[in-house]
């Protein structure tokens, strides 16, 4: 259970909506997930295309709380449009920011993202910012309004899994408090489970499940993973040392010469 703008969750699985080979796999693999949260994207589900609505359709029978997002924007001003429309589509408040700044590794433009964040806290919007692990960025995100940080562990689709874990460690470190999300570039369980152990509060991903040989399959192992880590985040691991220490204890044992 985690809390993120006075709302309580209970799953730590964040799950995006996109890629899947088919719609009846989407649903099964949200059901197996136990993901509470999804993100759609406003730019798939256009008001009023039929595929739209039936893809609306399946998200409502799912009975999940919707978190649109401005996936493809790159621009403060499309971004913050994007939002609004999605505010209007999906009749909430919630808003993942995506502002783009670079084609091929879609990372986030930082600067437009925190002008955008700020537009839209100051509008009612609870943001959800796709940041980079720059700690001096989430600060900004932070004083721009935002309630929750979700820095990347690697670029979106890339399946690489933590690049770096020492900035995610201090990111995890100096944010403490403040609810962190994992997102985008998550390809394996194990990658969740990392970040999980770190003290991460949730992961949100979609290509890893979406694009697996059995998304199913590859959803329930996600599932498994977050709740590995999380136990094993709060049964307090060993930090790493560079001595051997025995672990078996030779005190008061016979000595054979
Ligand atoms: C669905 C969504 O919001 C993605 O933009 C997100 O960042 C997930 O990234 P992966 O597809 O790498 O899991």
């Amino acid at each position: 259970m985690f809390e993120v703008y006075g709302e309580s969750v209970a799953s730590r699985f964040l799950l995006g909506t996109a890629q899947y080979p088919s719609p009846q796999i989407l649903s099964d693999a949200v059901k197996v997930s136990g993901a509470e949260i999804l993100t759609v994207s406003l730019r798939r589900e256009t008001a009023g295309s039929g595929g739209g609505g039936r893809f609306w359709d399946l998200i409502r029978e799912l009975n999940v709380k919707v978190l649109p997002n401005t996936a493809g924007c790159h621009s403060v001003k499309e971004a913050v449009t994007t939002a609004k429309m999605a505010r209007d589509l999906f009749g909430t408040d919630w808003i993942k920011l995506e502002v783009i700044g670079h084609h091929d590794s879609l990372q986030p433009d930082v600067f437009g993202l925190v002008e955008a964040a700020r537009i839209l806290s100051d509008d009612g919007f609870k943001v959800f910012p796709y940041t980079t692990d720059d700690i001096v960025v989430g600060e900004r995100l932070l004083d721009a309004g935002c309630q929750v940080l979700m820095p990347w562990c690697a670029p979106i689709g890339s399946a690489k899994g933590p690049v770096n874990p020492d900035a995610l460690r201090a990111y995890r470190s100096h944010f403490k408090g403040i609810p962190l999300v994992v997102d985008a570039g998550l390809g394996r369980p194990s990658h969740a489970a990392a970040v999980l152990e770190l003290g991460f509060d949730a992961v949100l991903l979609n290509t890893a499940v979406a694009k697996a040989g059995d998304p199913v399959a590859m959803a329930k192992a996600f599932a498994v993973a977050i709740e590995a880590g999380r136990l094993a985040y709060e049964a307090q691991p060993l930090e790493p040392r560079d001595m051997a220490v025995p672990s078996t204890p030779v005190l008061g044992m016979a000595v054979f010469e």
